[in-house]
Formats: structure tokens, C-alpha cells, sequence
């Protein structure tokens, strides 16, 4: 197939989430094998945040259209007040707090809306029957400290994708087990141009309506069947060009707590470990049978016996970007500096490019190991919105990336950002104090309005 990929009227744009400044180790996510074994390490926020700034940056300079999405206000004041029900002044809430449990302070106190990937579920304009864009704030329901982010995502989404002719915001599915949601980490979309129709692909870890199923049995299934399939009816997809697919639940249990820790597609292309799911080669089946007509689809198998499933994890091989190159078509892997440090992964990239028989043709190392060390490799910091030229028109300008941008944020982020953070800081209110001060500056920067509860009370 021909096309001069440089004309088309849609693109695939990129939205990373800023990393916030309490950007911290807390060993909050059981069964996310980097968050437990780096609970208590120091981290770094600046350079977390510089780090992504980095990323997003080469892609904005490669003609990719970068986006971002902001940081949350933690430690979440409103959690600890609402929630736990510690009165006082802030400082008198974390100092109680902190007194009954620090665990509490310290699951509200995660950065972890940087990792946007978990924000939402987007269906396109092109998949939709009334041709809007629609959003559905995930709950994040399985981890405590995440499902406190959904209110202040979905204000963000609605401030960045404000126009109500071209986008529609849904609110999240009720935050219980049986409809446990994580977005986009667990849906991918298949398509030719961004703009025309596709198939988008949801990946569930159990059943929670239906017996006689397989589930994990040591760690947690975060997301469910029903979540997905209700997020299918809400964005009024076809079910024609919607399949569903279990992941295999040995593989949540050896440590892929999402789907975009074993496959990672995008356009034609699905790039996935053997035995991603239950029943692979019917999945594949499925896939191909509902794109004809549609995309010339292509996946590419990562046999188990090539590369381990330890090294699978450890390196966050399939949690890469698979980018389509806006000049030619072409796709690119990019990839945490863990996958070039690990051999067997390594060898496997250089192979798949030099072969040159797959779509695959580029490969791009960052170093994300802030992120990284708490299970956030290049895929997760980044939320797909494909967008026709008007969408793109409509969308927020203040939060797509240009080269001023670029440098506003590094500044603020220069500015506000401590490089050195343990538990025991989040007692202190000043920090409470520097995180809103910052945030008040970037909701003006970003043009965002007031999103945060602090904004509001
Ligand atoms: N998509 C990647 C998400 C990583 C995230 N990690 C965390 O929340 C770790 C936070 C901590 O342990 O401090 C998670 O597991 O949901």
C-alpha cells in the first residue's frame, strides 16, 4: 500500500502525564514486581520530571504531536479530610494522620497520575456512532492510591479536550472490584488512517459476572470483562469492530499487572509475547476477521523461548511505544534503556530491525528509570488520542507541545521540584505548600482552569 503519510488528515497524538513533584517509592502496587522490590528507595522528582520532559520532547522534534497531561495535587488533603476523616488545619490533618497510620499519608501522597496510560479509555471519532470523541476516566478501583485519581483526571481531560461538538467526557464506571478499570494500559486500537474506522481491542484479567472462568490466583486481576465491554457500549462502539481478550492469568501472576506489559499495538500492528492471552491464536483470529477491509494487519509473536519472561519484565520490552513514523510510515520501538541493558531483549530488537521484514524498522532507548522503578516504562507515561485535523483544532493549545512549552514546563519544573524525597518529607506542610504553588502556576501555564480540589474549596 502507497500513501503519503505526511498528508493525512488525522493524527495519533501523544498525551504523557508531567511526573508530579511528590514523585516517590511506597511499594503501594502488589503484584507490580518494581514497586514492591523499590519500596523505600530515595527518589528524585526533578529528574523523573526532566526525564519525561526528555521523551516527550525527542518525539515533538521526530514531527510527532506531543501533549501533556498534569500532575495531581498530593499529598490529597481532601483524601485524608473525606475519606479517613481527620479534621484540622493541613498541617494538623497529615500530622494526625501520620500518627494513626503512615500508610495513609503515604497513599495519598503517590505521583502516580503521571502514568497516563491508566487515565482513560479513548475511543476515536472514527469508531464512534455519533463521530465524537469519547472519554471514560478509568477507576482504578484495584489500588487504593489510585482510585482516588478519576475525579481530578476527568477534569484535566475536560480542560484539555474542552470543545462538546468533537468530545465527549463520561464519567468513570463505579469504582468496585466487579468493574475494575485501568484505561488505556488494557486497550489498543487497530486502524488504517487514525481518522477512518478501526477495531479497538480491550484485555481484561477475569470475569466478575461469569463463572468458570480462569483468574489469577496471586495477584490481582485488575481489570474486568464487564468494565470493558460497558466502556464499549458507553463510547457506542460496533460490535463488529470490538474483541475482547482475557490475558493469560499465569502472566499476571509472574508479574504483568497490565496488558502493556506483554503487547503493545498501534495501526496495523500488534507486537505480543507468546501466550499474551488465553486462547492467543483465536484472539489473532478474531483480530484479523474483524479488520478486513479495514487494515492490513500484522502481528509479530515474541516466542518464549527467545526472550524469557523475567527479562520480558524486568526490561518493559512490550512496554514501549510503537510509534508510526509520520515521513514514511514506518514504525519505531521506543524503548526504556532497561531493554538495551538486557541481552536476550536486546539481541531480539536489533534482530527484528536488521531483518527488516516487519513493519517494525526503527528502535529509540530514554532513560526513564525514575518511572521505571516504580513499574512506569515509556508506554505508560503516555495517553493515545487520535484526532482528525479539527479535533486537533479544538484541543486545548496550551497542552500540546511546542518548543516555548517545552521550555516553560523544564523551567517550572527547575523551579518547584525537589531531587531528593522519602517518606518522612511528606509529614512536612511545606511541601504540601511548594506542590500547590506549583500547581497553581501550571494550571495557568496549561491554561486548565481550576482543576484541583485546592482550587476549589
Ligand atoms: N502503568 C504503570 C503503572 C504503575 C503504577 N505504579 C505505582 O502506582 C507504584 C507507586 C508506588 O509504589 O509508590 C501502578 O502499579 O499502577
Amino acid at each position: 500500500m502507497t500513501r503519503d503519510f505526511a498528508f493525512s488528515s488525522s493524527v495519533e497524538a501523544n498525551f504523557d502525564g508531567l511526573v508530579g513533584p511528590t514523585h516517590n517509592y511506597a511499594g503501594l502496587s502488589f503484584g507490580n514486581v518494581a514497586s514492591t522490590s523499590n519500596a523505600t528507595a530515595i527518589s528524585n522528582p526533578k529528574s523523573a520530571a526532566l526525564q519525561g520532559l526528555t521523551k516527550m520532547k525527542a518525539l515533538h522534534d521526530m514531527g510527532f504531536v506531543q501533549g501533556v497531561l498534569p500532575p495531581h495535587e498530593r499529598p490529597h488533603i481532601k483524601t485524608l479530610r473525606d475519606v479517613f476523616g481527620f479534621t484540622g488545619t493541613d498541617g494538623e490533618i497529615l500530622a494526625k494522620a501520620w500518627q494513626a497510620n503512615p500508610n495513609f499519608v503515604l497513599a495519598s501522597s503517590s505521583a502516580s497520575p503521571m502514568w497516563t496510560a491508566n487515565a482513560a479509555t479513548v475511543s476515536p471519532s472514527g469508531d464512534t456512532a455519533d463521530g465524537k470523541v469519547h472519554f471514560t476516566p478509568a477507576n482504578l478501583c484495584a489500588m487504593f492510591h489510585r482510585s482516588i485519581e478519576h475525579d481530578v483526571t476527568g477534569r484535566a481531560l475536560a480542560a484539555t479536550f474542552p470543545d462538546t461538538h468533537h468530545f465527549t467526557h463520561h464519567p468513570a464506571l463505579p469504582s468496585v472490584a466487579h468493574l475494575g478499570d485501568e484505561g488505556a494500559a488494557n486497550h489498543t486500537r487497530f486502524c488504517d488512517d487514525y481518522g477512518n474506522a478501526g477495531v479497538e481491542f480491550f484485555v481484561f484479567g477475569r470475569y466478575a459476572f461469569q463463572g468458570g472462568h480462569t483468574q489469577p490466583g496471586r495477584y490481582p486481576a485488575r481489570q474486568t470483562y464487564e468494565a470493558g465491554s460497558a466502556i464499549a457500549r458507553h463510547h457506542r462502539l460496533s460490535d463488529n469492530r470490538v474483541v475482547h481478550a482475557q490475558q493469560n492469568p499465569h502472566l499476571i501472576d509472574a508479574g504483568v499487572f497490565h496488558n502493556d506489559v506483554i503487547s503493545v499495538g498501534n495501526a496495523n500492528t500488534l507486537f505480543h509475547y507468546q501466550d499474551a492471552f488465553v486462547d492467543t491464536p483465536a484472539v489473532l483470529n478474531e483480530l484479523h476477521h474483524k479488520l478486513t477491509g479495514i487494515a492490513d494487519f500484522t502481528s509479530i509473536e515474541v516466542p518464549r523461548d527467545r526472550v524469557p519472561l523475567d527479562d520480558v519484565i524486568k526490561s518493559y520490552l512490550f512496554n514501549s511505544q510503537l510509534l508510526r513514523l509520520p515521513e514514511n510510515g514506518d514504525m519505531m520501538l521506543v524503548l526504556p534503556t532497561e531493554a538495551e541493558e538486557t541481552i536476550s531483549v536486546r539481541d531480539y530488537v536489533y534482530d527484528l530491525i536488521g531483518k527488516g521484514n516487519t513493519p517494525i524498522k526503527q528502535v529509540k532507548f530514554f532513560d526513564l528509570r525514575q518511572s521505571m522503578q516504580n513499574g512506569g516504562g515509556p508506554a505508560c507515561l503516555r495517553l493515545r488520542v487520535a484526532l482528525t485535523k479539527a479535533e486537533l483544532a479544538a484541543t486545548n493549545p496550551k497542552t500540546l507541545l511546542d518548543n516555548d512549552g517545552f521550555t516553560r514546563l523544564t523551567n517550572w519544573v527547575n523551579r518547584h521540584y525537589r531531587d531528593h524525597l522519602t517518606a518522612n518529607d511528606f509529614r512536612d506542610p511545606q511541601l504540601l505548600i511548594e506542590v500547590r504553588t506549583a500547581l497553581d502556576k501550571l494550571t495557568q501555564l496549561l491554561n486548565l482552569g481550576p482543576i484541583y480540589d485546592f482550587q476549589r474549596d
